[in-house]
């Protein structure tokens, strides 16, 4: 585990202390000149740590020589002051002594103190160090309190958003709305103009208008996690875009709610999706299958790994459909897979007999769920799914685009040798060989892509998404993808027990968007706490919309042949 030394244990320094506990990635050293402040705040953290269950061990120290040991020193002195311009005056003669002192210093020096990019460059200049051995928390302050705001004024959440900021950190920040986006559409494509600007002001102007209501006390809890996001980078040695350090955003667990949840199935997708779901430890799971014993057994190994994750949630498994009543979220997986050779539409025939039951069950146990379909051919499945519970279509959704896109961003950032987390991308059309990869709408920390590939090479990765199921089908030869699958479910119902609403790929039911009437396509909605809440109709080109009219006349052919085997079964 590596070492952590923060220079400055007072707001900046403790808060990025009392994070990095809460990751449990490092070993967190406090150093402060002033005689107490260190030991007082690692022992009021580590008092903490019984039951925040952060196992890393926060210590403090009276010598800066304990310091350069370290792998990373983390300079936070401050002084709040009525300016960042005061402030900085107010640390020079304790920079300069640190620049003397860490001359020699063979690790990552991080610059968390206020009034960023000062303290940086005369600590860079001072001190000699490689340059790449110097870093600032910079405008990643700036980047993540507009995607703060952009969040706040679409009423999603702030993951959605990428917004990389340039220049100095406050009034001087330089802000490119054509480099926002927000789950890969571009901002100007949901909020005005005018409103843009606005929220651009309001974060230039947030620093100053913090410093004042703050009463020159210092606001840290942002900067503190900035600083946070850069030292994780660090440790994982990351290829994050850190394009003036815009890494991605830094999330308090949401420790709310207990609701039943149930994952129809025992399946690989099924029983995958609900150790995700329980690792979040908000809502009971219940594992459901028709072999006896099977969903009892899985729900009995997860509940005996409780005591590593601490879970407050109970897991565990029936074959009893009566035991789904009241669930307030029905995960649907229950269905054959294919193999190799087989097309997701070979699977119809036992898969809406399938979920015909399931759906009854459900109409009849949990009239009030929210359903989450994941079986194959998932946009037909989703359709029989939505006619047999006869619920309103906002509260039944398919599983796919968010797994296509999270393909895509895979594969992107593994051509680009960055994390994934920076690539947002948006694959749209019904989950089949058809479906629509948009290089428009997918950006790398707010760049779109077409700037960073060549068009060869997109049209390749998009090619790789279409068939990215039939990739890992080949491989296993015995079954089809499960781990992204539902990763991508959990991320679904994950979102919706925390009564989050976030701008995702969801297969929906239209009623007129796109030109489309009467199927199941996957298109971005704003997913809330209550299910679909809104359909976003993009911008899309003539070659864009071709592509998803040739896929939603795919799906058709599969609405045709449900009804054929319906009529059949009569
Ligand atoms: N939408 C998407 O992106 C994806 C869809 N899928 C689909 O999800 C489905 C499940 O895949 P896997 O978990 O890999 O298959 P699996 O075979 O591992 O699991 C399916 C489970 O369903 C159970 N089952 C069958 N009939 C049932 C019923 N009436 N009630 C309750 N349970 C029942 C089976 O006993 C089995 O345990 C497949 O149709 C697959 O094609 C899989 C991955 C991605
Ligand atoms: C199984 C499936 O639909 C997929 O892996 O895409």
């Amino acid at each position: 585990m590596k070492t952590v030394g923060i220079i400055g244990a007072r707001n900046i320094g403790a808060s990025i202390a009392f994070f990095l506990a809460e990751q449990r990635i490092t070993k967190t050293i406090l150093y402060d000149s002033s005689d107490g402040i260190a030991q007082g705040k690692s022992l009021d953290l580590m008092e903490a740590a019984p039951i925040r269950h952060f196992d890393t061990m926060v210590s403090n120290t009276q010598s800066l020589d304990t310091l350069l040991k370290t792998d990373i020193i983390c300079i936070a002195l401050e002084a709040p002051s009525a300016t960042p311009a005061s402030e900085f005056t107010t640390l020079l003669p304790q920079l300069k002594e640190l620049a003397q002192f860490l001359k020699h210093y063979t690790g990552i020096v991080l610059i968390a103190s206020r009034a960023n990019e000062a303290c940086t460059t005369v600590f860079s200049k001072l001190s000699d160090l490689n340059s790449d051995h110097v870093i600032g928390v910079g405008t990643l302050v700036d980047s993540m309190r507009i995607k703060n705001n952009i969040a706040q004024e679409l009423g999603i959440v702030a993951e959605d958003v990428q917004a990389p900021v340039f220049g100095m950190q406050g009034s001087n920040a330089i802000i490119f709305p054509s480099y926002i986006s927000v789950s890969g559409i571009p901002l100007p494509e949901l909020i005005s103009a005018s409103k843009i600007q606005n929220i651009i002001k309001e974060v230039q102007e947030m620093n100053n208008n913090l410093l004042m209501l703050s009463k020159d006390r210092g606001v840290y809890y942002a900067q503190a996690a900035a600083a946070v996001e850069i030292i994780e980078a660090i440790i994982y040695n990351e290829n994050r875009v850190l394009c003036s350090c815009t890494v991605g955003n830094f999330h308090i667990p949401d420790i709310a709610l207990s609701t039943t949840q149930v994952i129809n199935a025992k399946g690989n997708v099924g029983a995958t999706a609900a150790y995700f779901i329980a690792k979040e430890n908000i809502a009971d799971v219940l594992l459901l299958d028709v072999v006896e014993g099977l969903p009892q057994s899985k729900g009995l190994d997860f509940s005996h790994t409780g005591s590593f994750h601490g879970y407050d949630i109970h897991i565990r498994g029936t074959n009893d459909f009566k035991e789904i009543k009241d669930a307030d979220i029905i995960v649907h997986t229950a269905g054959i897979a294919r193999k190799p050779g087989m097309d997701r539409m070979d699977l119809l025939k036992i898969n809406v007999g399938i979920v015909t039951d399931v759906s009854h069950a459900i109409r009849q146990y949990a009239p009030n769920a929210l359903v989450v379909v994941v079986a194959n051919p998932l946009d037909i499945i989703a359709l029989a799914c939505l006619q047999e519970t006869g619920f309103p279509s906002s509260r039944v959704f398919g599983m796919a685009g968010v797994l296509d896109s999270t393909r895509l961003r895979y594969f992107i950032a593994e051509e680009l040798n960055v994390l994934p987390d920076d690539v947002f991308s948006m694959v749209l059309g019904g989950h089949g060989d058809t479906m629509v990869p948009l290089p428009r709408y997918t950006t790398v920390a707010g760049i779109p892509l077409t700037e960073l590939l060549s068009d060869k090479k997109i049209k390749e990765l998009s090619l790789r998404t279409q068939k990215g199921g039939a990739e890992i089908v080949n491989y296993l030869k015995t079954g089809s993808a499960y781990y992204a699958p539902a990763a991508s479910t959990a991320k679904m119902v994950i979102t919706l027990l925390h009564g989050q609403r976030t701008i995702i790929p969801v297969s929906v039911f239209l009623n007129g968007e796109y030109g489309q009437k009467g199927i199941f396509l996957g298109l971005p909605v704003i997913l809330g706490p209550k299910g679909i809440e809104k359909t976003i109709e993009l911008s899309l080109n003539k070659e864009e919309l071709s592509a998803l009219q040739h896929s939603a006349e795919e799906v058709q052919k599969g609405i045709e042949e449900l009804k054929i085997l319906r009529s059949s079964s009569i």
